[in-house]
């Protein structure tokens, strides 16, 4: 819950004795209240800023590193990339990781998310090659947050393949579950002692939707509606493997945590009538609720309603078996209950209807499949990234409905942002709205009873937006990306986010008097 404090009681003046308060509360509660109530988030409620390993460090073939499917595809098919950027050099921050933690100690940061690239210590991605200098890079990072009693927490995937196992098939190929087992192994031996929050893989959609069909991730494939379904049970696979293996061989004697990050964007029906509230129920499930029944539902496995309805279609189209079956029963039980938290990354509402807002999807897909059409509301107000509109307690909408759904598992947002034109004004007022925003509907999630223990704003500084390259720029800090150097500055919202950091209430008429950051005393 939220706790209340007393922000201005007007009847107490100079040295307070116990006399004086008493009467001056009597005072108040006679007379009506003076005293605005704030509400505030627990002291022990975990704020943070996250990044990810592709968009952040660059020095994408330095000290043996290897190729990832990012690599190469920006070397290969550059101009998907919107301006024509890549992440080789990025920001720079693995020649920058000292300046990245100077920035979360100006901010106050309880806690940062951070994601480790695969082919950074495994440059074949199989674990018999270890890259010593990989790992002393991440030992580096982690060590300097720790100096500064700043949490980490890791991500072991963040959609940063390495490009010789997308050679073998990658996510399609069955083994990556072995692979993936491996790699996390290597983490958890190397980086446990000190990092006790570890999350296996960061939107599992964006990996297999948007990797395998929707065509806006690497590998940018398109295998018409079996491969991202292909993804996602090993996907998922894949997670239970690393947690089962964290939770008997780690935790013990590590005694962290190990989660998965899922995106849950809001999916609210257009109209009350029974199409559209299974119209955005379908798309709940197939966006990610594929990824999140099987984990974290009392029964386990994969949604009904959208194997039925993958089962229906798959017939229709003359396949001879459904394009997605479920998990066996052996896979349920090993999968079911596997997480020791429940990672949200939420951005905003889409609108669901089954009816209007459709467009023609290819045959097959999981978007045929679903068959619904979805669109974002006009009056939110639109940011740098077309899919990004802010929404009325969006977040509050989001996470009431895991807390039903999923009996109330344990929560952090692992990332909420905002996105801005490159060149913006470094009086990011629209950002700050948007977040204050986020916080008042964090807030409302807190009194409903969510088991909210944090929450990583996206992100700490500009980064590479992927196939939007540079343009939509998301971070606290921003950085100048014509100067090689890759210079931080910090944008008006770093300084209010780093005030309701250590005041733990949000306050509305909290105006910076001026950008300099400064470490304070203890950070
Ligand atoms: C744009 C894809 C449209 C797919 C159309 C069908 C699906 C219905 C609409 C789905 C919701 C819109 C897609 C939203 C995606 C975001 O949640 C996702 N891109 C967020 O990615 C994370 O956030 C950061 C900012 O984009 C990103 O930099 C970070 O790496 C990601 O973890």
């Amino acid at each position: 819950m939220t706790y209340a404090s007393i922000k201005t009681v007007n009847c107490l003046h100079g040295p307070v004795d116990m006399k004086s308060l008493v009467l001056c509360l009597l005072a108040v509660a006679c007379h009506g209240s003076t005293v605005k109530q704030q509400r505030r988030f627990p002291d022990d409620f975990l704020f943070g800023a996250a990044t990810s390993a592709y968009q952040i460090e660059g020095a994408w073939n330095e000290d043996g590193k290897g190729e990832n499917i990012w690599d190469r595809l920006v070397h290969t098919n550059p101009t998907v990339i919107q301006d024509l950027t890549t992440g080789d050099v990025a920001a720079d921050s693995y020649h920058n990781y000292k300046r990245d933690v100077e920035m979360m100690r100006e901010l106050g940061l309880n806690a940062y998310r951070f994601s480790i690239s695969w082919a950074r210590i495994l440059p074949t991605g199989m674990a018999n090659e270890i890259n010593p200098a990989g790992v002393a890079y991440y030992n580096n990072l982690i060590n300097e947050m720790v100096k500064y009693n700043i949490t980490p927490m890791v991500t072991l995937y963040h959609w940063d393949l390495p490009q010789k196992l997308q050679d073998l098939g990658g996510l399609i190929n069955p083994l990556f579950t072995e692979w993936y087992e491996d790699y996390a192994r290597v983490v958890f031996e190397n980086f446990g002692d000190r990092v006790k929050l570890f999350i296996t893989f960061n939107e599992p959609s964006q990996i297999c939707f948007e990797g395998f069909e929707y065509m806006n991730k690497a590998p940018l494939l398109n295998t018409f509606g079996v491969g991202v379904y292909l993804c996602a049970k090993h996907l998922v696979l894949a997670h239970a493997r690393a947690y089962h293996l964290y939770n008997t061989e780690f935790k013990p004697t590590q005694g962290g945590q190990c989660g998965i990050t899922i995106s849950v964007n809001w999916f609210e029906a257009d109209t009350d009538s029974a199409e559209d509230l299974m119209a955005a129920e379908l798309m709940r499930q197939s966006q990610w609720g594929i990824y999140a029944d099987p984990i974290f539902s009392a029964e386990g496995g994969l949604p009904r309603e959208l194997l039925d309805r993958v089962a229906e279609k798959s017939a229709q189209q003359g396949f001879p078996r459904t394009r997605l079956s479920d998990f066996n029963e052996e896979e349920k039980a090993f999968i079911k209950g596997a997480a020791d938290f429940f990672g949200v990354n939420h951005y905003t509402t889409v609108k669901v209807s089954a009816t209007e807002h459709k467009q023609v999807y290819s045959v097959p897909s999981m978007l045929d499949d679903v068959n619904v059409g979805f669109y974002w509301p006009e009056e939110n107000p639109k940011s740098a990234s077309p899919w990004l509109s802010m929404a009325p307690n969006s977040i509050y909408h989001a996470l009431t409905h895991l807390k039903e759904k999923y009996n109330n598992p344990k929560i952090y947002i692992t990332e909420n942002g905002w996105a801005t034109y490159r060149n913006s004004s470094l009086i990011d007022n629209d950002r700050i709205t948007y977040y204050r925003a986020a916080w008042e509907s964090m807030l409302n999630t807190l009194d409903a009873g969510v088991n909210l223990k944090g929450y990583m704003v996206w992100s700490l500084l500009d980064n590479m937006e992927w196939l939007e390259g540079y343009i939509p720029c998301l971070g606290l800090y921003q950085v100048d990306y014509q100067d090689p150097a890759r210079t931080r500055v910090a944008r008006k919202s770093a300084l209010v986010y780093k005030h309701l950091i250590k005041n733990r209430y949000i306050d509305y008429e909290y105006e910076p008097g001026n950008l300099t950051m400064t470490i304070d005393d203890g950070f």
